[in-house]
């Protein structure tokens, strides 16, 4: 018998710099994600928008190899075998303010060349998915901001995709819509390689399998949500009342990288049973190299 070929990761990056103009975006960047939800933290300009632009096909590499669902996105064709597979969620989502739900969200389906068929299904499942079935036939304009993000989950999963690129997706929504939200994400890692961009360390701790810390970037550390709430260290601030153990990790993180330039992964390893903040589908493993309208 013929054993099965090994399925493909469904990103794989090795060596990905990115540069406009004279600024270095990403440095020597190596990734890998699998099935599940990978997320990624970092400070305010780190680089994580650029990455996940490379990942969504929509912005090219200066140097390094790029593959997405088993092939490299540098022909047009091969872009747009990989956008059929593909969901994608700007950090600025653009739509048409005439537009009503049900007709953008068909809309992307379309772009995404979801067979006919099966648009008029897939838009109220997805729609129904971030829990805007009872505003499927208002226009696009009359939506509140919190409303119009999750739009664009909606259309970012509308053809189901084998590779989920989300920006910021909790930006704006209410703590009842962002707490719905972690759950489909962890829905959405089960079938899905979902990486998510996000400010809310909390989110990655309760929702992702891994994560990965961006700076100035480059990877200050991927490890499991576990693995950075158990690497605060000394950097960390002590117990401050209000800061989660996976904020206390992810800023000790920082601030061991910014000042060593690494981060030793055993440093990111030790997790003692209870003390992950609320970590889902955590391995164990150690830290490794690892359309808007
Ligand atoms: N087209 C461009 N030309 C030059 N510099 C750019 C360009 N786009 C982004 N940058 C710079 O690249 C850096 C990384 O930006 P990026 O938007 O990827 O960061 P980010 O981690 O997503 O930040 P934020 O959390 O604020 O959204 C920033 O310093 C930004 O100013």
């Amino acid at each position: 018998m013929n054993p099965s070929p090994a399925t493909p990761p469904a990103v794989r990056v090795e060596n990905l710099t990115v540069r406009r103009r004279r600024a270095v975006l990403l440095d020597s960047l190596d990734l890998t994600v699998d099935r599940g939800v990978h997320g990624l933290l970092g400070p305010n300009g780190a680089g994580k928008t650029t990455l996940l632009r490379v990942l969504a096909t929509v912005a090219a590499p200066s140097s390094g190899t790029v593959e997405l669902l088993g092939r490299a996105p540098s022909s047009p064709s091969a872009r747009t075998a990989v956008r059929r597979r593909l969901g994608y969620l700007p950090q600025q989502f653009g739509h048409y303010p005439r537009f009503t739900v049900r007709e953008l969200v068909a809309h992307l389906a379309w772009l995404k060349e979801v067979p006919a068929a099966r648009v008029p299904a897939a838009v109220e499942r997805a729609v129904d998915r971030v829990g805007l079935a009872d505003v499927l036939d208002r226009r696009m304009r009359t939506l509140s901001g919190g409303q119009v993000r999750r739009v664009g989950i909606a259309q970012a999963i509308v053809n189901d995709p084998e590779l989920l690129v989300l920006d910021e997706p909790t930006a704006g929504l209410d703590p009842e819509h962002r707490a719905e939200f972690r759950a489909l994400l962890r829905e959405l890692g089960r079938e899905a390689a979902v990486l998510v961009a996000t400010h809310h360390v909390d989110d990655v701790a309760a929702a992702c399998d891994r994560v990965t810390v961006l700076d100035r970037g480059r990877r200050a550390v991927e490890c499991t949500p576990a693995e950075l709430a158990a690497a605060a260290g000394p950097e960390a601030d002590g117990d401050t009342p209000g800061v989660s153990p996976a904020e206390r990790g992810y800023t000790g993180v920082l601030r061991r990288f910014r000042r060593d330039g690494t981060v030793a992964p055993a440093a990111a390893v030790p997790s003692p049973a209870g003390t992950a903040a609320g970590a889902s589908g955590t391995t164990g493993a150690t830290a490794t190299e690892g359309a808007s309208a």
